[in-house]
């Protein structure tokens, strides 16, 4: 069997007596991106702070590339990658290429393979033209890859990163997600955290969503899915008040959302079964309104799916 990247089991974490994180468990797979997902507050950085060794469980265990985190924290840190992100977290008036160098020896990485080390992660993040320019002198965008490059000089077996693209432009963070994705075809088990609905459904291969401190559903973008019991969603527009449309699907949908689009109603119906398109044309039959307009059925996006869960344990 695949020795896991990480292996958290029953994590506890407490502050006071206020329960931050409450029996979480999360295995990753080399090559496999796992994401953490949940409302603010939830959880989700106290879980990556304790799976980096800076936060010590209450309760549970984290193994990193079976090495025993708690126990012996600072070997299972010279097998993980730690990217927090921000602006902070460099000299400034130092070149990228000395903020990593130093980190290198942070890192413990061994004198004679530094610079070759500090190279190759400048030129996985595509920052090897400007490694001797200042960090002052970096946009938010190449900060970001650079603290990525940081979390690459260890060569870990994890890599865990805590909202890695947010407040990047479209572009960056789109080349951002296929390097992370790079990073994990080549071996390193990735845990990351994010806001960013497409972007989790892009890379994560499982994910765990987590509220108020425990999980309520994992699995893949299908599983949580059906946890969250919205297993599609039909659209349509219609000229007729949708209020008596609540009525023909009780029980069957969750709540409907309707909005005025300039005198026409566009409908959007989230399953929790089977859909049923049939009760919806039935349904503007009998109210006079003919046949619905762009009648589409399809699977519950990740965000849809989300909500309600989130919803349902708020
Ligand atoms: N050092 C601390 N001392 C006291 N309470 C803390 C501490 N760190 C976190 N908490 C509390 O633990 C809970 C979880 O916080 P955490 O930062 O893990 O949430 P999060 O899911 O990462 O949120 P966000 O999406 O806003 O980053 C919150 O109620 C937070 O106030």
């Amino acid at each position: 069997m695949t020795r896991p990247a990480l292996h958290a089991r029953g994590l506890r974490r407490a502050f006071g007596d206020r329960i931050a994180v409450d029996d979480v468990s999360v295995r990753i797979d080399p090559g496999e991106i796992v994401c953490v997902l949940g409302p603010n507050g939830a959880g989700k950085t106290t879980t990556v702070r304790m799976c980096a060794t800076l936060l010590t469980p209450t309760a549970g265990s984290v193994e990193v590339d079976g090495v025993d985190a708690v126990a012996d924290p600072r070997a299972a840190r010279r097998r993980t990658g730690l990217v927090l992100g921000g602006d902070a977290g460099f000299y400034s008036r130092a070149s990228a290429r000395k903020n990593l160098l130093f980190f290198a020896d942070v890192a413990g990485v061994p004198r004679s393979e530094r610079h070759g080390r500090v190279t190759s992660a400048l030129e996985a993040v595509s920052l090897l033209d400007r490694a001797d320019d200042p960090v002052r002198a970096y946009s938010r965008g190449m900060r970001q890859r650079l603290h990525l490059a940081r979390g690459l000089l260890g060569r870990p077996r994890l890599l865990l990163l805590d909202e890695p693209t947010s407040g990047l432009d479209p572009q960056v963070a789109a080349e951002t997600r296929t390097l992370v994705r790079a990073l994990a075809d080549s071996g390193a088990g990735v845990l990351l955290t994010s806001h960013h609905m497409a972007e989790v459904e892009q890379l994560a291969d499982r994910i765990h969503v987590v509220v108020g401190g425990r999980e309520v559903a994992h699995g893949s973008v299908a599983e949580i899915s059906s946890a969250s019991g919205v297993g599609s969603v039909t659209t349509f527009t219609t000229a007729l008040g949708a209020t008596t449309l609540a009525a023909a699907v009780d029980g069957l949908a969750g709540p409907l959302d309707v909005t005025d689009e300039a005198g026409r109603w566009r409908v959007r119906i989230p399953w929790r079964g089977a859909a049923r398109e049939d009760l919806v044309r039935q349904w503007c039959l009998a109210a006079g309104g003919g046949v619905p307009v762009d009648l589409v059925t399809r699977p519950a996006t990740l965000e849809e799916s989300y909500l309600a869960l989130v919803g349902a344990s708020a």
